[in-house]
């Protein structure tokens, strides 16, 4: 694969588009929620949910239905115009490369509401040429319609060579904002036996040995415990290390069981302790579920802020409730309290929450 030359890289690719961003900012983007443009009821719910979700998304690819694009596609640019988003962002889902919309959405979307999006998600992402071609094509827009601030590029991995080729997807264009995992998807183009999207199977499990009788076979009907494994734990951790490679950030995906939102919680935490910063909301519900778990504790920001003021100019190794620390804890209590710092920026209640945490000595 022929790479561009390092000079090149941050050049715009079209004249006259804005420059490449040299960092992907670090807004706060804990919950990516997913709403049809082209539905009524939810379009009608938007404009009163900017500032209590970090990102907005109007969806134009799957779960938006075949006879509806094209009024999906126009709702989202209705909305876009006519809503101030403050602090949230404005995300869209184009539709796939090989479908027949996606040229359409792409032209229309950018001179449109070019200035009010920030990123473009891209849904089943092969490698590198699928993310040249976007980023080519999005360079030509925003030249021919003025547009002053590139737009960025989200890709979901939702294919086996996606997954295989994530580190050229990563690093084949400055426009590359993050990936998400697309379990569904994925889940059928690796022909997995599921039919869930996203979140756990209650068959994929480890159990408990079995104890052995006088004769030392193994007791077949005793009690043994189970353990559920995560069946995205590979995947996740792939694109974590990806992301953190190329300076851009990873996300969970979709949990569909809507309902289960105990589940929920859990397969964003194992994502937000694994490094991802967000996961996507279907549905109303699974925003607050998002907004706590991608946001560091008390008891974590507590501990982190202890560490830091121990450890001094950040080398060496303290003891603090029986347990070492060193550089490289400080570095893990950096995040966190970097984390917090910037979601206060954005989130008052969550300010005060963190403004009220005693210092301990
Ligand atoms: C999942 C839903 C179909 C559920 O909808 P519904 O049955 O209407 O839910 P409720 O009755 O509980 O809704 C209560 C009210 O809330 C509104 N609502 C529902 N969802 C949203 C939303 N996302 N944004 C805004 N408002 C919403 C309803 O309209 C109700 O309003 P009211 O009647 O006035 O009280 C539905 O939530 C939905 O369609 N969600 C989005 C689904 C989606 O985007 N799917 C695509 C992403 S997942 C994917 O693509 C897979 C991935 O790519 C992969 O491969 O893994
Ligand atoms: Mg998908």
């Amino acid at each position: 694969m022929s790479h561009k030359s390092a000079k090149d890289f941050f050049r715009p690719l079209a004249v006259g588009a804005p420059l490449p961003l040299r960092e992907i900012p670090a807004r706060p983007s804990r919950a990516i929620h997913f709403f049809d443009p082209s539905n009524e009821k939810m379009a009608a719910k938007i404009p009163d949910m900017v500032g209590t979700v970090d990102v907005l998304l109007g969806n134009l690819e799957d779960a938006v239905k075949a006879d509806n694009k094209v009024a999906a596609r126009e709702g989202l640019v209705k909305i876009a115009q006519s809503t101030d988003f403050g602090p949230t962002q404005l995300w869209t889902r184009i539709n796939s490369l090989d479908s027949p919309w996606v040229l359409d959405d792409l032209t229309t979307l950018v001179p449109a509401i070019g200035e009010k999006l920030d990123v473009i998600m891209v849904p089943k992402v092969q490698g590198a040429e699928d993310i040249h071609y976007v980023d080519r094509l999005l360079a030509q827009l925003e030249a021919k319609a003025g547009i002053s601030k590139p737009i960025l590029i989200h890709a979901i991995l939702e294919t086996a060579r996606g997954v295989a080729n994530v580190e050229e997807i990563c690093g084949a264009s400055p426009r590359m904002q993050g990936l998400s995992l697309g379990p569904a998807d994925l889940a059928a183009d690796r022909k997995m036996k599921t039919t869930r999207v996203g979140g756990g199977h209650p068959g994929y499990l480890v159990r408990e040995d079995a104890p052995r009788g006088e004769d030392g076979l193994p007791i077949l009907d005793a009690q043994r415990a189970i353990f559920q494994q995560d069946l995205w734990h590979y995947t996740i951790a792939k694109m974590v290390d990806a992301c953190a490679t190329h300076g851009i950030y990873p996300y969970y995906g979709p949990f569909g069981d809507i309902k289960d939102t105990v589940a929920c919680e859990d397969q964003f935490r194992n994502a937000f302790l694994l490094g991802c910063v967000g996961t996507w909301s279907l549905h109303p519900v699974q925003i607050k579920i998002a907004n706590r778990v991608f946001s560091p504790s008390v008891e974590d920001i507590a501990h982190a802020r202890r560490v830091v003021a121990a450890m001094g100019d950040g080398t060496g190794a303290v003891m603090i409730d029986g347990k070492m620390e060193d550089d490289a804890s400080l570095k893990q209590c950096l995040v966190l309290v970097e984390l917090a710092e910037k979601l206060a920026e954005i989130d008052p209640d969550l300010k005060a929450t963190y403004d009220a945490i005693p210092t301990e000595a």
